[in-house]
């Protein structure tokens, strides 16, 4: 069996450390190289330790000299972290996971622009069950056409600094590119105040931020009489790491190229 080398940037954080355990737990991977900013308190300590099972590899923070052995980088950190990140596996010729979110659209081109030269997987949602809800999304807005009011509504942890978030927007991406609406000219992002009365093309966001909650994401179709609501909760962010870990040895067959889940899962 070939034995796929990941490394980890963002190891100490919330998907950093879920992403080491569920490293740890898998035969066909091993962890080359643990990540983190210069300034992060557990620089040099066992990454192992953090999930309570040292493993004899230090958590670093210079990438450069870190990253060669590895073959896939998986990275959920910040736009700026990735970035920077990009620059240097492109560099290296080391293919990347990326989950962050919160880009700007030139941020995303040059993702974009780096996969020429590397094989990318970027997706704001590495759930099963998420990238499935993207298809239920096209199959009802094909079918309600214009004659539903949509409103996307999000709920996430206290520590979530993006809004509204990545799959939020991908839901509204997907239901307007179905409904050949441009999102940029049709999103409302939160109402307040004398707001007028709802525009018929509109696609609303709404967002909630509270307590542990993992994320939760729900679609509203709102019609005359009746209304559609289809919801996805998260209750755990394995869902997300075992996705990242599935786009990870997808990776292993692509030389260059932009990718998200629905080319891993086969959804396209
Ligand atoms: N695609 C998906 O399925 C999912 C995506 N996400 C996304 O992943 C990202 C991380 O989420 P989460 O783990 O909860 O966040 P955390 O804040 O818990 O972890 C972020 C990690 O990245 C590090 N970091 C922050 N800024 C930088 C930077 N500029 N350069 C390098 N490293 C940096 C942090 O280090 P330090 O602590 O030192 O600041 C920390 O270790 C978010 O964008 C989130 O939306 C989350 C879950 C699922
Ligand atoms: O920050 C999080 O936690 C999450 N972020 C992703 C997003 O912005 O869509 C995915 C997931 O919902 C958890």
């Amino acid at each position: 069996m070939t034995i796929l080398n990941i490394a980890v940037a963002g190891s100490t954080g919330r998907m950093g450390r879920v992403l080491l355990e569920m490293i740890a737990e898998s035969s066909d991977m091993r962890l080359s190289a643990a990540l983190d900013q210069k300034d992060n308190p557990f620089l040099m300590k066992d990454a192992g330790e953090l999930i309570g099972s040292p493993c004899g590899i230090p958590i670093k923070s210079d990438f450069v000299s870190a990253l060669p052995g590895s073959d896939v980088l998986i990275d959920f950190t910040r736009p700026a972290g990735t970035l920077a990140h990009l620059a240097i596996c492109r560099n290296a010729g080391i293919k990347m996971v990326i989950g962050t979110t919160g880009f700007s659209a030139a941020e995303k081109e040059v993702l974009k622009a780096a996969s020429e030269d590397i094989a990318i997987v970027f997706a704001p949602n590495m759930s099963v069950g998420v990238n499935v809800m993207f298809k239920l999304l096209e199959v009802a807005a094909s079918k309600l056409l214009n004659d539903y009011d949509i409103e996307i509504v999000e709920a996430h942890h206290r520590h979530k600094v993006d809004a509204p978030s990545g799959t939020a927007l991908r839901m509204g991406e997907v239901i307007a590119q179905t409904l050949n609406r441009d999102l940029t000219k049709v999103a409302v992002y939160g109402r307040e105040g004398v707001t007028g009365e709802r525009a018929a093309e509109t696609i609303g966001f709404a967002t909630i931020r509270g307590g542990d909650i993992v994320g939760d994401h729900t679609a509203i179709f709102a019609g005359i009489g009746e209304r559609i609501e289809i919801t996805h909760k998260a209750s755990s962010r394995k869902t997300f790491a075992v996705g990242a870990l599935r786009a990870a040895r997808f990776l292993a067959t692509q030389r260059n190229g932009l990718f998200d889940m629905q080319d891993v899962l086969g959804l396209r």
